[in-house]
């Protein structure tokens, strides 16, 4: 048996596409495109790659994107006020603080000054909070896109067995309470759960990000379970000198006992950058006051 491949790649050009169409009608409305703000602190190699992929991503979508870099000697202070200047700038729809930060700088401070109506991240605990009691906000752009990838593939999920491995607050958490609001039944396991293996051949779904290469194992899965793989780790490849991206689930073992199983890379990576185009239009539309149906996106 083998897995069914769950194309995050062609789906999040889809969801791109489907915001671009809209982008006009919004300039239209409002007078101005939807703006995007990326910051970025310091010189993270990673995190110049994603941020320069969100530009271009942002720019081919019809929106503006603003680029913020800051060297990595830059204080706490001014971050805060660069935060505060486009909190105040109604050109700036959605704002985004590429993490992680360098050491001497307090992530939880700056992301409590974004504006919870720019959070496209939706890190702020104002929108975390919105999440948890089922009231709109914005949703961190990773849990939301495999969602979408879920639903895609199984329509109805309510009363599937979800585990999500990890407990961050960027996926883990906000991952599990998608999931609960569709009515699955869901497990959130952990660096101190007992017995992992047989908690995830529990599970119809399981949503593994962990950071861990390849931890989730073949023989783990459910026959026919749903497998979304968010970690995204750089290994060594083939040729010394040589890396190469691999998840959090042994792809190739999983893919031969599960009924669809997400790649990487061209899983969900591609979609946390097109559902934060999706947050970013929502935002434009919600601030300037221009009705968006609610099924549009
Ligand atoms: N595709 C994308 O767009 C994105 C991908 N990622 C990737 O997803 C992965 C997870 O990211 P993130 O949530 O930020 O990571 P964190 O490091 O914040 O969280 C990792 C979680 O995994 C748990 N964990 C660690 N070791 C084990 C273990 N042996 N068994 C079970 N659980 C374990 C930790 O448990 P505990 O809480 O007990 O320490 C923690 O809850 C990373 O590979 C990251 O690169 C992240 C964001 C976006
Ligand atoms: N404020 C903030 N918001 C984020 O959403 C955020 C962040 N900080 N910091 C880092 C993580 C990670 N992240 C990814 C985005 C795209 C890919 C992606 O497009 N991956 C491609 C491959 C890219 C490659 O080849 O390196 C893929 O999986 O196919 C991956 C990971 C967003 N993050």
């Amino acid at each position: 048996m083998s897995a069914d491949i769950i194309d995050g790649k062609a789906y999040a050009a889809g969801l791109r596409g489907k915001v671009a169409a809209i982008v006009p009608g919004f300039r239209a409305a409002a007078g101005r495109a939807p703006g995007l703000a990326v910051v970025l602190v310091g010189e993270d190699p990673a995190s110049q790659v994603y941020v320069r992929s969100k530009h271009k991503a942002t720019v081919e979508a019809g929106m503006e994107s603003f680029e913020h870099r800051l060297p990595d000697t830059a204080t706490q202070d001014e971050l805060l006020a660069l935060v505060r200047r486009l909190n105040a700038d109604d050109t700036v729809d959605g704002i985004l603080v590429q993490l992680p930060l360098p050491g001497h700088l307090d992530e939880n401070e700056v992301i409590s000054t974004i504006d919870p109506d720019k959070d496209v991240d939706g890190f702020h605990v104002v929108n975390a909070g919105r999440l948890a009691v089922g009231q709109h906000g914005y949703v961190p752009c990773t849990p939301l896109g495999c969602l979408m990838l879920l639903k895609d593939r199984l329509g109805d999920l309510s009363g599937l067995n979800a585990v999500v491995i990890g407990r961050s607050n960027i996926v883990g958490k906000p991952m599990a309470q998608l999931l609960l609001a569709e009515s699955c039944t869901v497990t959130i396991a952990h660096s101190r759960t007992k017995d992992l293996a047989d908690v995830v051949r529990r599970a119809d779904i399981v949503v593994a990000a962990v950071g861990r290469p390849e931890m989730v194992k073949g023989d783990w899965i459910k026959p026919g379970a749903t497998v979304i793989d968010v970690g995204i780790n750089r290994v060594p490849g083939a040729e010394p000198g040589k890396t190469k991206l691999v998840g959090d689930v042994a792809y190739a073992e999983a893919a031969g006992v599960a009924g669809a199983i997400t790649p990487v890379p061209g899983g969900v990576g591609p979609m946390t950058i097109a559902v934060l185009l999706r947050n970013t239009l929502v935002a434009a539309h919600r601030r300037a006051g221009v009705p968006l149906a609610k099924d549009a996106i």
